[in-house]
């Protein structure tokens, strides 16, 4: 009969009779047998055979086709169809079909022998009146008592972001009762007992720690019963009853280890609510209900499927007031969730494992089920293909359900369903063992941290958002706190004596005490110091202090400097190469373009020609890719000889052939530019060149025999400001100095957001041309340099120069921008500075350090294209002098005026590097080279979980003050060397 449905269908479309009659003939003698599947039958058979043979028919409608299907309505509803209109949009047929409403299956037996009817009990299901009838009951309302689970805070995750694919098989019939219930595993569990520390933190939840006694302090040597890597490490052929296809399968998806399983983290939860009001399609829920069917179905010679339907009662929200007899029966209505699992190949379609598979679950019970439900055609039925089942063996389980478990949502691995994925983990998890933590006790219980195996239960399988949340703080802190101790460990390591590390320790700890006053610093520094044209901010002045202490020691600094644009970091690394100078020593000072080298360069020239000379100024090279051959080779020699004591310079310092004679100091500006690889290779080279110092034989009396071979200072400057969060994961062997305060006499610069339209255009020129008759100077920054035909509109640097030398006949125009060979752009910009140039049109390659104090205005065109803190950092252009200073940002679309309006708001560096953060993660804030430097945290999120670092910078201190070398904490030295290197991601 399904077959006659069919033919409904395809007539409606068009097709001849002949063809048709090919095609029932064709279905029936393949013996399509369970045809009550309805999506089967038009999924499967119609586009892959009858499709083939009925191509491109054009006769219309073929009546006598109709003769021998009388009745056809009430097969059209077995079949799972909402009645005829469901099986035909064609009017007419339909009407066809309702003059033949008496069904004789005997008829229709003879003709079509392979159609089996009456075999399945749930016919009645598909009827929008059967289940009414009183006849069967799914669920009476007092086994529902305390069953239905109370709504869950409904701002977990949004259910359309997290579909995984639906229509993948599901190969795999041992485990479809496969949720664990954390609740059942603490039960049977003696050594799981309620922390009460825990639990004033998450409230009542229940929070699962060692019914040990736990130690209170890390100083304790670690006896953990199961080693971690011994146990994560494992191969994941250890979990039970997977199969070898699905062991390669997880293998080739790079689940090699247990460790690698448990770390697939969930994307998200999904509110599995209890549907209380409407369902919607699509929507994540939770129902308890009874199973009424549960059927293993033979689709075709290599196909099945189960379908396991449950009968629910839910609230009414179309109940009609007026008609209502009893309130309490009326507000509930009865539905009907059809649970559906499909099986490809040859092997599942055999009947005993189809027999097996529908015994799994037996008629009666009572389940919760859970998952996404797609709704069905007929009324209050309603599909899910991807579901939890949970049998309730009695009352006492409500409690678990009436919770509302989060549902986790896993992302999907190389084509890996993530319901299969559950199912692994899930089985994983009940190898974990009890006793498995490499953290010290401690540590975990300062930080309110649960233990590793219940932080991965509790990830895995929360009874509630507070225990994922608990148990996602610990599995960051982790993150955090390995990427802390393998960056302070190494540090450590290089360093010879317990003093040595102690102090190191203690800098990172009390950075407030490490500072030298200015009595104490070299005769070179205070020299340089009195030349300066002005004095010294307090930040400044501390910021030098540190940095002169940390010289000092006979450990290698490695600091970052770090300031809002404009506050003169660039002064406080000058005189920290003074101090080195002054010492006898060399110092480096690397900038990532040539722009800024050269400008350092004649800075600080221009500096030294003021100051006073006692025991000779310090020789100054430059050295860049564009400086010739002779005159490179001549500096090289120089700084081979000790010769030059400070070069200021590009990558090219850090080329095989640069050898120096002493090197103390290494400053690299915009250090995130280089990566840390770089930094390390860098430090290397110079420590090897500085064994053969000439300068630190003949040196002054504060450098001792130890100095010779230890690797140079390295001060980093970063001139974004960089949230803290990110400085300690990006830079976390580093200590912190940050300078707070700006020079004096620096007016906020005046920011102004602008459509980017023609008024918006006429009004910003008008701008423009106030400032120069003031004898003012305007950066224009573009986001590109030429006009593109992809992105039309872009202003463009080059495009617009005739433009705008057109709008301002009496000013002369310059062009900067990064395609510009090296000598052509320090032109361009000597000539701004000198004043030869009032207007320079240029890209974002003044983004960087670029220093005209008094350039008064600056105009972004297509300001939507930057980021917050890119905007700061070009902004910081202007308003580095005493004249008051302005910046348009213009902007294409209305919709980013917003999101720039906190730029007009704020001119606080570290605030907007915050909102950056938050705005547009770790990624966009420190750009695509930069972030390629972070390290790649699976779970945690630099920018909500700063806290979480913080927390696990202090807990690596701590550990590392107890055992420098972590002998003590052997688990956790396993541990630690198990971990990624992550500090050398991205490089
Ligand atoms: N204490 C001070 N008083 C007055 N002016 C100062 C002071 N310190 C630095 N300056 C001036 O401020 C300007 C900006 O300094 P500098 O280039 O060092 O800043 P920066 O922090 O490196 O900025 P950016 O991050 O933009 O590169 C320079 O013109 C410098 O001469």
């Amino acid at each position: 009969m399904a077959v006659v449905a069919s033919v409904v269908h395809l007539c409606s479309m068009g097709f001849s009779e002949k063809c048709l009659r090919r095609a029932i003939i064709f279905e029936a003698e393949r013996g399509y047998r369970n045809i009550f599947g309805r999506s089967l039958r038009y999924n499967n058979f119609f586009p892959s055979n009858i499709l083939t043979l009925c191509f491109r028919s054009k006769l219309n409608f073929p009546e006598k086709m109709l003769e021998g299907v009388a009745g056809y309505e009430k097969e059209s509803i077995l079949m799972g169809y909402n009645g005829l209109d469901d099986l035909s949009d064609n009017a007419r047929a339909r009407e066809k079909l309702r003059e033949n409403i008496e069904f004789d299956v005997s008829l229709a037996r003879k003709q079509f022998p392979s159609i089996t009817l009456g075999y399945f009990p749930t016919v009645e299901l598909y009827d929008g009146t059967a289940h009414c009838s009183g006849s069967r009951e799914p669920l009476a309302p007092e086994n529902l008592k305390g069953y239905l689970p109370i709504p869950v805070d409904a701002n977990w995750a949004d259910p359309n972001c997290m579909y995984g694919p639906t229509d993948t098989l599901y190969a795999e019939i041992s485990n479809i009762n496969s949720s664990y219930l954390l609740e059942e595993k603490l039960k049977e569990s003696p050594m799981y007992s309620r922390s009460p520390s825990l639990e004033t933190e998450a409230g009542n939840d229940l929070q699962l720690t060692r019914g040990e006694p736990c130690s209170s302090s890390s100083s304790q040597t670690q006896q953990t019963a199961v080693s971690v890597a011994e146990f994560l490490d494992k191969s994941i052929s250890c979990i039970s009853g997977l199969t070898k296809r699905q062991l390669s399968q997880l293998e080739n998806s790079g689940f090699y280890t247990l460790r690698k399983l448990l770390h697939h983290f969930p994307r998200s939860y999904a509110d599995l609510q209890n549907a209380e009001v409407e369902i919607d399609d699509g929507q994540y829920l939770i129902f308890v209900g009874k199973i009424i069917s549960s059927r293993g179905i033979r689709a075709s010679l290599s196909f099945s499927f189960l379908e396991v339907v449950v009968a629910c009662e839910i609230a009414d929200i179309e109940t009609n007031s007026e008609c209502m007899v009893n309130e309490d029966e009326s507000r509930r209505r009865k539905i009907y969730l059809h649970l559906k699992k499909f099986f490809r190949g040859a092997r599942f379609t055999c009947q005993p494992f189809l027999r097996c598979l529908q015994e799994k679950h037996k008629e009666g019970d009572i389940v919760c089920v859970s998952g996404k439900v797609r709704t069905m055609r007929c009324k209050d039925h309603f599909e899910i293909r991807e579901y939890n089942i949970d049998v309730l063996k009695d009352e006492e389980d409500s409690s678990v359900y009436a919770k509302g478990r989060p549902y986790p949502i896993y992302p999907s691995k190389k084509g890996l369903n993530p319901d299969f994925l559950r199912d692994i983990i899930s089985r994983a998890l009940k190898t974990l063992p009890i006793n498995l933590d490499p953290i010290p006790k401690g540590v975990t219980q300062d930080y309110r941290l649960l233990c590793l195996s219940d932080a991965y239960i509790g990830i895995h399988q929360p009874t509630n958002l507070n225990q994922a949340d608990l148990a996602r703080k610990r599995l960051i802190f982790d993150e955090f706190f390995y990427l802390q101790l393998g960056k302070l460990f190494q540090m450590l390591e290089g360093l010879g004596t317990k003093i040595e590390k102690d102090g190191l320790l203690d800098r990172y700890r009390k950075p407030e005490l490490n500072s030298t006053f200015m009595e104490e610093w070299s005769c070179m520094t205070k020299n340089f110091v009195k030349a300066l044209p002005y004095s010294l901010t307090p930040s400044q002045l501390s910021a030098t202090s540190e940095i002169i202490w940390d010289i000092k020691r006979p450990v290698p600094m490695n600091r970052l400097l770090q300031g809002d644009v404009g506050c003169g970091k660039t002064v406080v690394a000058f005189l920290a190469c003074m101090e080195v100078i002054g010492s006898g020593y060399q110092a480096a000072f690397m900038v990532p373009t040539e722009l800024l080298a050269v400008q350092h360069y004649e800075n600080l020239l221009h500096l030294l020609e003021k100051m006073e000379e006692v025991h000779g100024k310090p020789s100054v090279a430059l050295l860049t890719g564009s400086t010739p051959t002779k005159q490179a080779q001549f500096i090289r020699k120089g700084l081979q000889a000790g010769d030059i004591s400070l070069v200021i310079g590009t990558h090219s310092l850090i080329a095989e052939k640069v050898e120096f004679s002493a090197l103390r100091i290494a400053i690299v500006d915009e250090q995130h530019r280089f990566g840390v690889v770089q930094r390390g290779r860098f430090n290397g080279k110079l420590y090897f060149n500085s064994i053969n110092s000439k300068l630190a034989s003949a040196s002054s009396k504060d450098s001792q025999k130890s100095d010779i071979v230890m690797a140079p200072h390295v001060l980093a400057m970063s001139a974004t400001p960089i949230p803290r969060t990110l400085a300690l994961a990006l830079y976390g062997d580093m200590s912190l100095t940050q300078i707070t305060d700006l020079p004096p006499g620096r007016t906020p610069v005046e920011t102004y957001i602008i459509e980017g339209n023609e008024t918006g255009f006429e009004k910003i020129y008008q701008m423009m041309e106030e400032e120069l008759v003031g004898g003012g100077k305007v950066y224009l920054v573009y986001p590109v340099i030429e006009q593109s035909e992809q992105l039309p509109q872009l202003r463009a640097a080059s495009a617009d120069l005739e433009t705008i030398s057109r709008r301002f006949p009496d000013y002369n125009c310059g062009l900067l921008h990064g395609k510009m060979k090296s000598d052509e752009k320090d032109e361009a910009l000597r000539r701004f500075r000198a004043g030869e140039t009032n207007i320079l049109l240029s890209t974002q390659v003044i983004e960087i350090g670029v220093d005209v104090p008094d350039a008064s205005m600056m105009v972004v065109m297509n300001a939507e294209r930057f980021g917050i803190a890119q905007l700061h950092q070009l902004r910081g252009r202007v308003g580095r002098g005493e004249r008051k200073s302005k910046c348009i940002l213009s902007a294409s679309t209305t919709t980013s005026l917003n999101r720039l309006k906190v730029l007009g708001k704020s001119s606080d560096g570290f605030y907007l590097a915050n909102m950056d953060l938050l705005l547009r993660g770790p990624g966009d804030l420190l750009g695509k080279k930069q972030s390629g430097h972070l390290p790649e945290f699976p779970i945690a999120r630099l920018e909500i979980d700063g806290n979480i670092l913080q927390e696990a910078h202090l807990a690596a201190l701590k550990v590392l003050g107890e055992s420098h070398d972590l002998e003590k904490f052997s688990d956790l030295k396993a541990e630690l060397s198990m971990r990624q290197p992550l500090c050398f991601l991205g490089d």
